[in-house]
């Protein structure tokens, strides 16, 4: 497996109202895509672009603020111990999920449930942050083309 690009980091927050608020106000932040809710993974998601190399918007990394859809999300917990938010997880791409994922089989390390769609409307999976170096882990496949971000 060949390691992509850091798709995303994935802050957790009690609102993504106040989180769009110190993005734009404290970072400098200008670009932010419309929040959904994406019910399937239990949370309410806003992603916020940063720039790329070349200072372009649309193709650098994101964060990806999450606010927790009801008390079975998979952040609830996560915000209880960290009431005021953090930063929760870090997404990398790679060419292939299925590849990806037995790379990481044969490796020993925990998946996290199955591969499902995710924000961006491709394959994901996650890993156990106990065997990733304390780092919750998602492995996202690149999307085809040379597609900007649509969210
Ligand atoms: C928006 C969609 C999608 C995308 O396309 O980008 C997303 O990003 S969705 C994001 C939310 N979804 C998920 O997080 C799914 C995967 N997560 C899980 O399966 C669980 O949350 C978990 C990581 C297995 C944690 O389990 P849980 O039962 O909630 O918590 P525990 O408190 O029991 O945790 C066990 C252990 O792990 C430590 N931990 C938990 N979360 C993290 C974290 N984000 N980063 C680092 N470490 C974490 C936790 O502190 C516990 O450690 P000990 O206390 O030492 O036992
Ligand atoms: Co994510």
């Amino acid at each position: 497996m060949k390691l992509g690009r850091l798709n995303h980091i994935g802050v957790a927050t009690p609102s993504i109202a106040e989180s769009i608020r110190y993005y734009r106000e404290v970072m400098g932040a200008t670009k932010f895509h419309e929040p959904f809710d994406l019910e399937a993974q239990g949370v309410k998601v806003c992603f916020v672009d940063t720039p790329d190399a070349a200072g372009e918007l649309g193709k650098g990394t994101q964060i990806e603020l999450i606010e927790p859809l009801g008390e079975d999300s998979p952040i609830a917990k996560f915000l209880e111990k960290n009431p005021a938010g953090a930063q929760h997880h870090v997404c990398y791409e790679v060419e292939d999920i299925e590849d990806a994922r037995k790379w990481f089989e044969e490796m020993g390390k925990r998946i996290l449930g199955p591969t499902r769609i995710g924000a961006h409307g491709t394959p994901i999976f996650f890993l156990h942050p106990k065997d990733m170096m304390g780092q919750l882990t998602e492995i996202m496949e690149t999307p085809k083309g040379d597609a900007h971000w649509s969210n």
